[in-house]
């Protein structure tokens, strides 16, 4: 006869680690509880309750398109203890011949149906009454239970779990080895270490952002940092002007002569280093950028002086004013004051400034050292004949201007072969030398799609591997400590469309610059259909006013990407637009 087995979910916790419901968080395009719901129903027969707890009303809409049970624990900050018992007795209230039932909690997502059902499997065929699932040597949930131990279980208080009565059995316990159960979410990193598979666009941007290192910083000579972000702040070392200015071409007189005839006793170019004296009744003829002599205050300019044969001047300037054109000693900036503050972005006015108040060198916000790695066998570089089968390298160029944009002058690249060993032996290396690694090209699935394997056993951490978008569907994520790696697809749009979507963000974060592609809110001149499961991202033109969706969506094609200012975006959910709907592009001029 076919034992009945029943699942109790215990999902009433408050996640008081984590901040947020736990249940709620999102693991390959649904919330944990409602996967692990939909699993549980999958396992043939099985009766599912799940009990909740805290946050009643959200984790009650999660789960509104379920056929699972879901019952109350109006007990649950008591302890585990109580949410068991209400989940068993809520099963047994509706099937009182239940044979067995399975603990199971939310928070573990590579639990799944096979999993209940290889626990199922193991008593049926060890006749053991408890069956738990272990990982490197600990064992713990899900723990199938034999109805003898229901008894058992009901009695469990407080913060008692369902492993109190698993160790007490232990002569009738039976262990599946399961490694991947070792995954659980108590915290906000436990979450980010999972190896996400096909995730959401903005969950793939949290986990790269989750990883991003701190940013470092570089000291460079001036000439080497424009469009680098300032990591010091920079103090004055002098006041400048230095000294009391001319800013024109003229007579440095003393104001209060204005009205009088003033013999002109010397001459005073830019650049001289004798600081002369100016006397009452006087006039010198000075030049723009020279120092005014000691007792002037103010300059008339040539244009508005009548001269004599007998080098004498009679100004003719209703409007002048005391102290008109001369550059005050510290009028740009004091000495020992602030000159420019840490995070300015260094633009050529900002290091024309700094030059100019006699800074050779600045700490800035380092780029990060970026490898770039091709990979496939049909790769050659232009330049050279295409045999049958080839192509012309071209992601490296794109991807090297993409990068000079960002401000990465320098990247190594290198073409590798399909070949694992090769592509190891490169990456290593890479891994040595680099801060990020870009490998492009064999992360999809084919048989020789050798990137995210050898990546793995580099001992990168895969953080992600697919997204739900479309180009772009097969980026792989991962890390090595504070090394970044992106497995970026082959094909050149989708090479092109991941690096403006993920890769320019994290370094724009890394080298703490303002963001270059902006997102604005338009309306699209033509309609475009899609399925809805994929964000798309289409190669588009914004006029200003409206945006039309270019011909050549295809992402071995880069033909109107070539055309294209911005990337109209589709939502995941929609069916598409119709011609003058409000969209959302990415600017990327
Ligand atoms: N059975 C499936 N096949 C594919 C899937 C899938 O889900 N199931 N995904 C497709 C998608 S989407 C993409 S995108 C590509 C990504 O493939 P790979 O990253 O493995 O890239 P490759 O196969 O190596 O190359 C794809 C394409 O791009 C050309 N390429 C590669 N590198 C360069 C380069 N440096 N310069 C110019 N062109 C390059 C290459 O010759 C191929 O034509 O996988 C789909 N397949
Ligand atoms: O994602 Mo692939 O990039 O659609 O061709």
């Amino acid at each position: 006869m076919i034992k009945q087995t029943g699942i109790v979910i215990l999902a009433a916790g408050n996640s008081s680690r984590l901040g947020l419901p736990k249940q709620l968080l999102e693991f390959e395009g649904e919330t944990l509880l409602k996967r692990i719901s939909r699993e549980a129903l999958a396992v043939p027969d099985a009766k599912v309750s799940v009990v909740i707890g805290a946050y009643p009303d959200p984790i009650n809409s999660a789960l509104k398109d379920s056929t699972v049970s879901v019952v109350s624990n109006p007990h649950w900050a008591t302890g585990m203890s109580t949410s068991i018992v209400v989940g068993l007795r809520d099963l047994l209230k509706h099937h009182p011949h239940l044979d067995r039932c399975i603990i199971s909690l939310c928070d573990q997502p590579f639990v799944d149906r096979h999993v209940f059902q290889q626990l199922i499997q193991l008593a049926d065929s060890t006749d053991k009454g408890i069956v738990a699932t272990g990982f490197s040597g600990i064992w713990g949930a899900p723990v199938l239970f034999d109805r003898k131990y229901f008894e058992h279980l009901m009695c469990l208080e407080g913060q008692q779990g369902a492993k109190k009565v698993a160790e007490q059995f232990s002569e009738d316990r039976v262990i599946f080895s399961y490694e991947d159960a070792k995954y659980d979410i108590d915290t906000q990193d436990d979450y980010f270490n999972l190896p996400h598979q096909f995730i959401r666009v903005q969950q793939a941007k949290d986990i790269i952002h989750h990883y991003l290192p701190a940013p470092k910083q570089i000291r460079l000579p001036l000439e080497e940092a424009l469009g680098y972000t300032l990591a010091q702040t920079v103090i004055a070392k002098q006041s400048i002007p230095a000294f009391p200015q001319s800013s024109m071409d003229g007579y440095a007189i003393r104001y209060s002569d204005k009205e009088r005839e003033l013999p002109v006793v010397d001459k005073i170019p830019a650049g001289t280093t004798v600081e002369k004296i100016l006397t009452e009744g006087q006039a010198m003829r000075i030049y723009t950028g020279a120092p005014l002599p000691q007792g002037a205050d103010t300059v008339v300019m040539q244009e508005k002086v009548d001269l004599s044969d007998a080098d004498t001047i009679q100004i003719r300037d209703e409007a002048l004013q005391l102290g008109d054109n001369v550059r005050p000693e510290g009028s740009e900036v004091r000495a020992e004051s602030i000159a420019m503050l840490t995070g300015t972005t260094l633009t050529p006015a900002a290091i024309g400034y700094l030059a100019g108040i006699g800074c050779r060198d600045v700490l800035v916000t380092a780029p990060p050292r970026i490898q770039l790695i091709l990979t496939g066998d049909e790769l050659k570089p232009i330049g050279t004949t295409l045999g049958y089968g080839e192509v012309y390298e071209s992601n490296s160029y794109q991807l090297k201007a993409a990068l000079r944009q960002q401000g990465i002058l320098h990247v190594e690249s290198r073409h590798v072969p399909d070949d694992r060993s090769q592509l190891r032996a490169t990456l290593e290396n890479a891994l040595d030398e680099a801060d990020i690694v870009l490998l492009v090209g064999g992360v999809s699935v084919g048989d020789y799609d050798y990137v995210v394997d050898v990546a793995k056993t580099c001992g990168i951490k895969q953080r992600f591997h697919r997204i739900r978008q479309k180009p772009g569907k097969p980026l792989f994520f991962g890390t090595q400590n504070e090394k970044l790696v992106f497995g970026l697809p082959g094909n050149p749009s989708s090479a092109l469309t991941c690096f403006y979507l993920y890769v320019a963000p994290a370094l724009e974060r890394m080298m703490e610059l303002p963001q270059r592609i902006r997102s604005i809110k338009t309306h699209t001149t033509h309609a475009y259909s899609k399925k809805p499961g994929l964000t798309h991202f289409l190669k588009a033109r914004y006029d200003g006013h409206a945006v039309e969706p270019l011909h050549a969506q295809e992402s071995y094609r880069l033909q109107s990407y070539a055309q294209a200012n911005c990337l109209l975006i589709l939502e995941e959910d929609s069916n598409g637009c119709a011609a003058g709907d409000e969209v959302y592009i990415h600017l990327l001029t």
